[in-house]
């Protein structure tokens, strides 16, 4: 899939924008500061009706208006898709071809990107809050079933925590709510598994290509029970360790074990990759697991995401930055934020490059940048 169009209103440093995009690498040139990352991630956000960079919708509004609004127009194998969003003080509203779209879980998947930035660094040695939202981020790209089941573990996570907060616990009620949300958890548990265990597969092999180095790469699953791939068994497991649990959590008024303390350590021949590897490895690992995606996308939904790529050439030396661009299939339209101009020599070389000037809020086709369309 591409996007062929991209219409942003009040929008950070935008005022309005209407671009037009083609297929192959689209370069956005521009000195720092200039808007080229909001552009990014406006292309996220319409992914994933989130942004990379905060939690809070009301800061992507340009300042001194009180909303914005997103158009894209996606190009898939056989059809057009035109996804909106508008983000306003009361809350965010989506709309597919107009229509609007009440859940998340019914907009997220419309349209793919996977993006790579260089806070992304940040995953390794930051809380597993951070490890798990990455995981929950990248899963529901390609499992609405898992967008939906998490969406149902969370809520009900809530309600546990409110039974618990009260000053005389129910315990029948708070069984009922217990066994519904282990179910719920077995089914999360059990997709964050296997999700994993296909992106180290894939990210093992990116790695290797891309560094030319067959170092052994891991992703340690830490859980508050052992993973057992039969539902029944995990399903007992989770409810023993749930009543072992009981006491402390009516002391503690909240829920203290499950998916929502649950850890993703990443290893690098066998040890922990925040302590162990260097700077370098660490932004291979991270690189060659978001190519992992890409191709892992392309398998379940059969048609490539958008790839964002923000600053990524000033982190990678020339013979990575080579490998990274000539392993990708053509098909697959990549955004690139660079403020040197240089280095579009090297990507032309390989590859169809449009170029887009960005300054001061606005941005601009740069006629003759196709060097290969
Ligand atoms: N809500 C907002 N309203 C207006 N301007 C905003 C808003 N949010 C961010 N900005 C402005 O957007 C600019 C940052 O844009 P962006 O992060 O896209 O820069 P960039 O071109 O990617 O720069 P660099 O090359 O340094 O990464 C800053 O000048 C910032 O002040």
């Amino acid at each position: 899939m591409m996007l062929s169009q991209l219409n942003l209103y009040h929008y950070r440093n935008y005022d309005q924008v209407d671009i037009s995009f083609s297929k192959g690498i689209q370069l956005l040139t521009g000195k720092n500061a200039q808007g080229k990352t909001n552009i990014l991630e406006a292309i996220l956000y319409l992914s994933t009706t989130r942004s990379h960079r905060t939690k809070d919708d009301q800061d992507l509004i340009r300042k001194g208006s009180d909303a914005f609004f997103m158009k894209g127009m996606i190009l898939k194998e056989n059809r057009k898709e035109d996804i909106r969003i508008t983000v306003n003080e009361k809350g965010k509203n989506l709309f597919i071809y107009g229509n609007p779209i009440n859940k998340v879980s019914d907009f997220i998947g419309e349209f793919n990107a996977v993006m790579f930035c260089p806070d992304d660094m940040m995953l390794f040695n930051a809380s597993p809050r951070v490890r798990r939202r990455f995981v929950d981020m990248e899963l529901s790209k390609v499992s609405k079933k898992y967008t939906i089941t998490l969406t149902k573990a969370q809520k009900l996570l809530k309600e546990r925590n409110s039974y618990l907060k009260q000053d005389s616990v129910d315990d029948t009620f708070l069984e009922v709510v217990t066994d519904q949300l282990i179910d719920a958890s077995v089914i999360v548990m059990k997709q964050r598994f296997f999700f994993l265990k296909k992106l180290l597969a894939k990210c093992q092999t990116f790695y290797e290509k891309l560094t030319q180095d067959d170092t052994m790469l891991d992703i340690e699953y830490i859980s508050c029970v052992e993973f057992d791939e039969n539902e029944e068994e995990l399903k007992k497991r989770l409810k023993l360790r749930y009543q072992k649990s009981l006491q402390r959590d009516k002391f503690m008024k909240q829920t203290t074990h499950g998916i929502h303390k649950e850890d993703f350590i990443f290893k690098l021949n066998d040890q922990d990759l925040n302590s162990y590897a260097s700077q370098g490895q660490k932004r291979s690992v991270l690189l060659a697991m978001k190519i992992g995606m890409v191709y892992m996308i392309e398998e379940i939904i059969h048609e490539y995401p958008v790839l964002l790529l923000d600053d990524v050439f000033s982190e990678l030396d020339e013979t990575r930055k080579m490998k990274l661009l000539t392993f990708l299939p053509e098909s697959v339209q990549i955004f690139i934020t660079t403020t040197d101009q240089l280095e579009l020599k090297d990507i032309e070389c390989k590859r169809d490059v449009c170029v887009y000037h960005v300054d001061h809020g606005t941005i601009q086709r740069c006629e003759g940048g196709n060097a290969h369309g």
